[in-house]
């Protein structure tokens, strides 16, 4: 499976040049051949919460233009996230699609990033982010959820041997990102598949590049630098069955226990 993870400069509030931009980098993406494409958190409006109302849509033009994109690339689409607002309530909502156009996954950020305020404009989700590619089970979770290690284990527990993980994670924390994306894959046994923003924000916070897939046992395939554009990694799904045959890590759990 070729997985292409793309991160760029998220303009706040510009829709357009966002779409324009990611138009640009599908196109590129077609000539890769690639099984999956993943994009990063938010990158349609970035986090520009006070203007909610007027940036968000209901889900579309958000799934049409993933919907393009993965027919016109060939590839299933882990497409990041957008507000989508529904009933006057707005959530961070992921969606993926199939090579054919259909919605395989909406999943809505379950955990709110206080320290910008998210929780204030924004709706929690309850649902986990389980789906499948094919015949592999896979899950989801957006940025600041990657900090709880017990919802990612519930998704893993319910079947998931990739984790795709979209963001806007500061560069002043990248120390975090790192450590804790190669936890989650080393405690969970799968790949983890984190694809991240670069650039500045309208308020000049940096965010910190640095996309990359780390195998089951925690090995970094790829690690994007700062700069905008595609990376790219082959995954492998046997590596999984060894990593978990190896070391019986779910079946030693103390379920008795906790
Ligand atoms: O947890 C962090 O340090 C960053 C989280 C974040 O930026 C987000 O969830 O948008």
């Amino acid at each position: 499976m070729k997985v292409g993870l793309l991160q760029f400069n998220v303009r706040s509030g510009d829709r357009k040049a966002n779409v324009e931009t990611v138009t640009r980098y599908m196109a590129e993406a077609r000539e890769q051949c690639p099984d999956v494409l993943v994009l990063p958190e938010m990158w349609t409006t970035g986090y520009d919460l006070v203007n909610l109302a007027a940036l968000a849509d209901d889900g579309e033009p958000f799934g049409a233009l993933l919907a393009g994109w993965a027919k016109e690339t060939g590839a299933t689409i882990v497409g990041g996230s957008s507000p989508v607002g529904v009933d006057g309530r707005y959530a961070n909502t992921l969606y993926a699609y199939t090579p054919e156009g259909e919605r395989i996954l909406s999943y809505e950020k379950a955990h709110l990033f206080g320290l910008m305020g998210e929780d204030r404009y924004l709706s929690a989700g309850s649902a986990a982010g389980n789906f499948g590619i094919g015949e592999v089970p896979c899950g989801a979770v957006i940025c600041y959820d990657l900090r709880f290690p017990e919802w990612i284990r519930k998704t893993v527990l319910a079947g998931c041997e990739i984790l795709f993980i979209p963001a806007q994670w500061p560069l002043s924390r990248l120390d975090h990102w790192r450590i804790l994306l190669q936890a989650r894959a080393i405690e969970n046994q799968c790949y983890v598949i984190a694809c991240n923003r670069t650039g500045r924000d309208e308020q000049g916070v940096a965010f910190a590049g640095h996309s990359m897939v780390i195998d089951p046992w925690g090995v970094l395939a790829v690690e994007a630098g700062e700069e905008e554009g595609w990376i790219w990694a082959e995954i492998d799904r046997d590596k999984v069955e060894r990593v978990r045959r190896k070391m019986t890590v779910f079946a030693d759990r103390r379920v008795d226990l906790y």
